[in-house]
């Protein structure tokens, strides 16, 4: 996978364009602070709307439109920092001391399910019932309108046509 630039970029912009938390977890300040202008007071919660930072139009073109290339550097590489150690572009896995322990795991997974799920079946719309990316908050943030998509597997031998919901 390593050698699959635009798998990972595909994987980074669902991340930055729908992060599954759009408020990270509530943060709430040991001390009496002051954050952007912001007087907050001891055991005041602050939630950072990572969201928002990821379709910030001061950072990214066009940022609503979902455009894995933003991520290919020269020379075929990804680059990008979501851990926000070299500036906040986005940080789906939150930033500094509670960032999301299992980041490294969670991106390996999210790459391994992508690349088998195109690897072994060819995705296509159900007619009549076209795909909407709109979000809805759950627990995580989900799809308003689930996912119908005509799975097709790719091999031969198991050539049946399924249509998940
Ligand atoms: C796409 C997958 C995942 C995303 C987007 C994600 C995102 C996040 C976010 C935004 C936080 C809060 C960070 C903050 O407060 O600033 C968090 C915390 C956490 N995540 Fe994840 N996570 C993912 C997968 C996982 C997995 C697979 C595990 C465990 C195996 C995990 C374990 C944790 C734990 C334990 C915390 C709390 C850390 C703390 O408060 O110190 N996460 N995650």
């Amino acid at each position: 996978m390593k050698k699959m630039p635009y798998l990972k970029a595909v994987v980074l912009e669902g991340l930055r364009r729908h992060p599954p938390g759009h408020l990270l977890l509530p943060h709430r300040v040991t001390e009496d602070t002051e954050l952007g202008g912001y007087k907050v007071p001891k055991k005041g919660t602050v939630n950072f709307n990572a969201a928002e930072i990821g379709r910030d139009p001061r950072v990214w073109e066009e940022p609503m439109e979902f455009k894995p290339e933003r991520f290919i550097g020269e020379g075929e590489e990804v680059e990008v920092d979501i851990t926000g150690s070299r500036g906040i572009k986005m940080i789906p896995f939150g930033a500094g001391r509670r960032i999301c322990p299992a980041i490294g795991l969670a991106m390996l997974h999210l790459e391994y399910f992508v690349v088998n799920m195109v690897n072994e079946f060819e995705w296509k719309e159900v007619e009549g019932d076209e795909v909407d990316l709109s979000e809805k908050l759950e627990f995580t943030v989900v799809m308003k309108y689930p996912l119908k998509a005509r799975v097709v597997p790719r091999r031969r031998r198991r050539r049946h046509i399924l249509v998940m919901a």
